[in-house]
Formats: C-alpha cells, structure tokens, sequence
C-alpha cells in the first residue's frame, strides 16, 4: 500500500534527514516509526503527503508514484493527524469533524451526518459534544475529534505524528485502547510516529525502529524486543524488555491450568467430596451455560450443609480476561485484585470458562515467547510442561 524506495531527504542546509529508505506497509497493516528526538520520522511520514519532497528515490501509494499524483488529490486520500490536532477554534466539534468532507463537496447535510457517526465511533457523543467549541473539550477529548476528522472522508491512509503526545499518561493509554478497537473495525493503512517504545510496541502490527536517518529493525513487536537485531536496537528498547514483551505477549489457551470445575447447582457434599479426593485447595464454579461465575474454597465447601448446593457458598470471581489479553495485562489484574490466579474466558463465544492463568504460568508463557523468537520456532510447536493446580 504504502513502498518507500531508497528514499533520501537532504534538507537545503545540508543535513541529511533520512537516508536511503526502503520499506513497505502493507494495506490495513499498522506500522508505528520510533526513535529518537530528530532521527527523521516526521520527515518520513510528510514525504508521504507531499509536505516535504525527497531528495532522491520514490514512494508509491497503492501502486502510484506519488511524485507524479497532484498533491491535493493525493491529501484526499490521505487522513493526518499530530500532536497539536489543529481544530479551528471558532468552528464547533462537529463542524471540525466535517472539514474534510466539507471541502470535498459533500452536502452539508450528509457531511455533518458522517462527522456525527465519527465522533461516537471516537467515543464522544454527537449531542453532547457536537455544538461545543474545541476550548470546551479536554486534551484528550481534542485528540479525539483530531482522530474523528482525519477519518470523515474515509480516507484508506492515515499518517498520525504522536498524536497521543499532549495527553498525560493515563489519558494515552486509554486514547491507545480506543485507537486499536476503532482500528480493528476501519483497518486502515498507518504509519504512526511515536518516540516511545511502549506505544510503539501496543499499537503497531510492525516497529519501524530509526536510527540516526536509517530504520535499524523493521519488526513484529515481539521480534524487536526478544531479538533486537543490533546493540542500538537493544539500547533503544531498554534492559526491561520482559516487562514491554508482557504487553505483547496474549494469553493464549495452551497457557491455562484447568482446576476442578464444579456447577452452581451441584450438591455441595458431592462437590466437597470431589475436592478432597482431587486434593485441590479450591474449584472453579460455572453456571448452567458454562460461564464463569466465580470460585469456591475447599473448605467452605465441607463447612456448608448437608443439603445445600454449591450456589449458597461460591463466590464471585472479578479477576477474569478474555483469552488474547496480553500478559501485562493479566500481571495487572492479579495484583489489582489481589488474586493468586486469574481466569481465563473465550469472550468470542459469550464467555466460555477456558481455564486460570497462574503466576507461574504467566512466567512460563513469557519465557516461552522468548525462548521461541530466539529459536525462530513457531510458538505452537513449544511444548508445555504440565502443572498440577494444586501448586498454586
Ligand atoms: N525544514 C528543515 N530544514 C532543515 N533541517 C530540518 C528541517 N526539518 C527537519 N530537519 C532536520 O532533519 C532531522 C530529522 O527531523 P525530523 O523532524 O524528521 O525528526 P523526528 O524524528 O521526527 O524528530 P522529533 O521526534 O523531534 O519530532 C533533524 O535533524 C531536523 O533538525
């Protein structure tokens, strides 16, 4: 979708910006370019839509040169978002939204329709946030209506540079979140400039990582970080790359223990007599349709009465993800909660119990996922070694 051709930029004063840049993403594909303060990202992404003209070599958009496309038709296919989002102060958030559309022609009523369905695809209701001027919104929100403008005219690319910069740091990772669900629905074709390695590594399908002009590693996140291919590259991404590859690595079912499972309806003597002959400390408990419910202890289990059912005595579990979560992701829910394990669900089929994800196993997955990228195996081919829930 988007190739770069041993492409150079030598700004008029001599300094060379970018240096013989080759590489290609893919149509719907996510590519996040990081790197150091001045290492020749921007001026990547504006070579792109023409705001900067390469010195030497050619770029293609699906298949044409852009050198040869006129820069205005080709900003028309070409959504842009930055830092400083740029809203037109005296224009509200739905006119804002409807820029583009608007200079393309569209009839008003039509244009403002789409900016609407854009905005609550952003999150922001349309009736609540519409008529507000862009100083009524917070940092957050502005990024936001930034995200939902360079959308409008659905354009298939979008170049975004830092776009989630001016926000602090819980504000980003919730605008990331966003930006990876509104992504999976429009699939567009991104080059994303970041000079962080964490956002770098939780958007992008692929890490375009600079050095001084030159990329150093273009990568699936999980390779940059469990196989830098040079010392910059490692440098770059830090000595606590366990805990970055946490946040790409998912949980995935070959992960999970399987503890006894008991059903809410079942007669708790029954339940506590198959608990002490599995020698287990505690099972899960599902409901009629096999979903998680929640959990009940051994003990509890032989304490309740006689005729009771396991309904009265299980609790309810609130440490849970679905399978794919990230790892990270599951680190933070054990200690959010103060969980010795947590379980695991396939939210694909309306929440399906599929197991509890350990301490130990989280390790387990984690090495695995590096030991498997150094190896350069396919994960599905790593053995697992077998843990008996009682070791928990
Ligand atoms: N118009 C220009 N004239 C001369 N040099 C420029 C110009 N624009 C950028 N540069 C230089 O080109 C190099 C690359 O700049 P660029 O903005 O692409 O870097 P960057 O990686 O995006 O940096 P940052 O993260 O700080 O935005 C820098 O040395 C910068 O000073």
């Amino acid at each position: 979708m988007i190739r770069f051709e041993h492409v150079t930029k030598r700004y008029p004063d001599g300094t060379t910006a970018v240096d013989d840049l080759s590489f290609e993403v893919a149509q719907g594909e996510l590519v996040t370019l990081v790197g150091p303060s001045g290492c020749g990202k921007t001026t990547t992404m504006k070579m792109v839509n023409r705001l900067v003209e390469p010195t030497e070599g050619r770029i293609f958009l699906d298949g044409d040169d852009i050198a040869t496309v006129d820069p205005v038709q080709l900003r028309r296919r070409i959504g842009y978002v930055i830092q400083q989002v740029g809203l037109f102060p005296h224009k509200t958030v739905l006119e804002n939204t409807a820029t583009v559309p608007h200079l393309l022609g569209w009839q008003r009523g039509k244009g403002r329709e789409r900016a609407a369905e854009l905005l609550d695809l952003v999150g922001l209701d349309p009736s609540v946030y519409g008529d507000r001027y862009p100083d009524q919104l917070s940092g957050g929100q502005r990024q936001r209506v930034g995200v939902a403008r360079a959308l409008a005219a659905d354009p298939p690319v979008l170049l975004m540079d830092e776009p989630f910069g001016a926000v602090d740091p819980v504000v980003r990772e919730h605008l990331q979140s966003e930006f990876l669900r509104l992504q999976a629905t429009v699939r567009k074709t991104v080059l994303f400039v970041t000079h962080d390695i964490e956002e770098a590594v939780r958007l992008g399908d692929r890490i375009a990582v600079y050095g001084q002009g030159r990329i150093e590693q273009f990568d699936a996140p999980a390779a940059v970080l469990g196989a830098p291919a040079t010392p910059y590259v490692a440098d770059f991404v830090g000595a606590d790359r366990g805990l970055k590859r946490l946040s790409v690595t998912p949980i995935e079912v070959g992960d999970l223990e399987q503890p006894p499972v008991l059903h809410l309806d079942d007669p708790l003597r029954r339940a506590a007599a198959k608990l002490a002959e599995e020698g287990a400390r505690w099972a899960v408990v599902l409901d009629g349709d096999d979903n998680l419910h929640g959990w009940i202890s051994t003990e509890r289990a032989a304490a309740g009465a006689e005729d009771g059912s396991v309904r009265e005595h299980a609790r309810r579990m609130e440490a849970w993800l679905p399978v794919g979560a990230s790892l990270k992701q599951a680190f933070a829910t054990m200690l959010q909660h103060d969980a010795g394990w947590i379980a695991v669900i396939d939210e694909e089929e309306t929440g399906r119990f599929l197991g509890v994800l350990t301490p130990a196993r989280l390790h387990e997955a984690l090495r695995r996922s590096i030991d498997a990228d150094a190896q350069a195996i396919p994960r599905t081919e790593v053995e697992l070694e077998t843990v008996s829930p009682n070791a928990v």
